[in-house]
């Protein structure tokens, strides 16, 4: 640490950097708005967009700090770097593989549960591995000082990456090398591919996490312009390399590959780990453990691979929407199909009080998000049943015991033919209620994705339109036969 790699490039004039403080101010003050409703938290998304894009201008003449490829070389480089630092990974090899970017494949057969990679702690990179060759100030300002680096570990990870990524003698240099320079993570949609998830129960997430990472941005990017000290070297490359370009690659690094390890026996840390987190998903258990004797990454395969296969990992039970969110892919073949809407109770029923009473009794509330599945699952029922309760049905379950109350949990009660159907059908509603949000059809969806020339973003938002459309329709269809079989067809 503490070498300046090469001359700063592009300081800017002290006008631009006044311009970018009003424009952080203003996505600061913006940022703060919220609303429930997805198309107003759209327009505010598109107002923070327009003002970012002033700043992506201001800052174009400052280029990112480094020069990654993932040429054969540097692929070669990282590799005997790995060598080098004691990993053991004998059984693979790093491949590209079409539609997943980098990824590991076996040169051995593999069997369920053999260790096939170890990765040494100290190939490990996380803010403890280069906080001691960081100048005291720094450390201090942005590091102990800075409200956001000190309570979000992703935050601190990222702007420890970035520090690092700016010192061409880093040791960590081979693998940050072989990093990508793109992703497909939300901070890389364009307006109109984020107007892809329009509809969808990701919309809101998606423009949310924007918002709060373009802010992350304007506050960080206050914060060290006043922090900056002329006297260290290192502070002052920050300043003059801090551009929302650079910040949003750091972030989508450690949002698609960081991992928490622990750092002592009280602490957790965010980390990134060189050449495991080459790995790509799939469906599974987890098989990745920090070995505390050793301080080593052992990961297990989690079945049987033949040569020449692609060797996963799973990256953990997630749905598509969590996937896309925050790891900035989709995955057709996941097992885990869970979509959560919001329900609420109607506040202008008269019997509101009584129905939100009724809810907190059985642990429940007001605007909470329930799983929606062909199955469904017991608060889902208990949160139905109480929603289409008449007030006699009501008062009645008041009264019950604290014991009893319970019961509306429980998938056997028996509520009568007709309050099934009732329930049922409140549900089928709400489930079409879903499906009209979309603005295209789900056969629209196939056929563009079978036209085959969409952007990988698009590709993936039509994808991920697709996944939940279909999750849905299995639902809607799911409560129609219900209804069949309850009223006797
Ligand atoms: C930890 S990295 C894995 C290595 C990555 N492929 C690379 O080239 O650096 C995670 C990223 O890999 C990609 N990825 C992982 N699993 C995937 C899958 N099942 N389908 C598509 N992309 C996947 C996504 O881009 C994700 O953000």
């Amino acid at each position: 640490m503490g070498k300046k790699n090469e001359k700063s490039r592009g300081k800017l004039s002290q006008n631009k950097r006044n311009e970018l403080k009003i424009l952080s101010d203003a996505i600061l003050l913006k940022s703060r708005e919220m609303s429930n409703d997805p198309n107003h938290e759209f327009e505010i998304y598109n107002e923070i967009y327009n003002l970012l894009e002033r700043i992506i201008k201001v800052e174009s003449e400052v280029k990112l700090p480094f020069k990654s490829s993932r040429s054969e070389k540097t692929i070669e480089n990282f590799i005997d770097w790995c060598a080098n630092e004691g990993a053991k990974f004998d059984k693979i090899e790093l491949k590209n593989i079409p539609d997943y970017g980098l990824g590991l494949v076996s040169k051995k057969s593999l069997k369920e549960g053999e260790i096939f990679i170890v990765i040494p702690d100290n190939m490990i990179f996380s803010y403890s591995k280069i906080e001691n060759s960081i100048p005291d100030v720094l450390k201090q300002k942005i590091f102990s000082d800075c409200p956001l680096s000190e309570n979000m570990s992703n935050v601190k990870l990222a702007l420890a990456l970035m520090i690092e990524r700016m010192n061409s003698q880093s040791k960590f240099k081979p693998y940050f090398d072989v990093l990508p320079n793109k992703f497909s993570t939300v901070l890389y949609y364009t307006p109109t591919e984020m107007k892809e998830l329009q509809g969808t129960l990701a919309f809101t997430s998606a423009l949310k996490q924007v918002k709060y990472i373009i802010a992350q941005y304007a506050f960080l990017y206050k914060y060290i312009m006043v922090a900056t000290n002329e006297n260290d070297s290192v502070m002052e490359e920050l300043r003059d390399n801090f551009t929302y370009e650079f910040y949003r690659w750091a972030v989508s690094c450690v949002m698609t590959r960081q991992n928490i390890i622990p750092k002592n026996d009280d602490i957790n840390e965010s980390v990134l780990i060189p050449a495991w987190d080459m790995a790509n998903h799939t469906n599974g258990d987890i098989n990745t453990q920090f070995n505390n004797e050793t301080h080593q990454i052992e990961s297990f395969s989690m079945k049987n691979f033949q040569v020449g296969e692609q060797v996963t990992i799973a990256y953990g039970n997630r749905s598509n929407l969590d996937f896309l969110i925050h790891n900035g892919f989709v995955f057709k073949e996941n097992t885990n199909t869970d979509l959560f809407v919001k329900l609420n109770l109607n506040k202008s029923d008269p019997l509101f009080e009584d129905r939100l009473l009724l809810l907190k009794r059985i642990g429940l509330n007001d605007h909470q998000n329930y799983k929606i599945s062909p199955e469904l699952s017991d608060e889902l029922l208990g949160f139905i049943r109480v929603f289409n309760m008449s007030e006699e049905q009501l008062t009645d379950w008041l009264k019950a015991e604290e014991i009893d109350v319970k019961d509306l949990l429980k998938q056997n009660l028996d509520f009568g033919k007709s309050f099934e159907i009732k329930i049922f059908q409140s549900l089928l509603i709400r489930v079409k209620i879903l499906l009209k949000l979309y603005p295209t059809q789900l056969n629209d969806d196939i056929a563009l994705l079978n036209s085959g020339n969409l952007s990988k973003i698009k590709l993936m938002l039509v994808q991920y339109r697709v996944i939940e459309k279909t999750i849905l329709v299995n639902v809607e269809s799911s409560l129609q036969n219900k209804l069949k079989q309850l009223n006797g067809h």
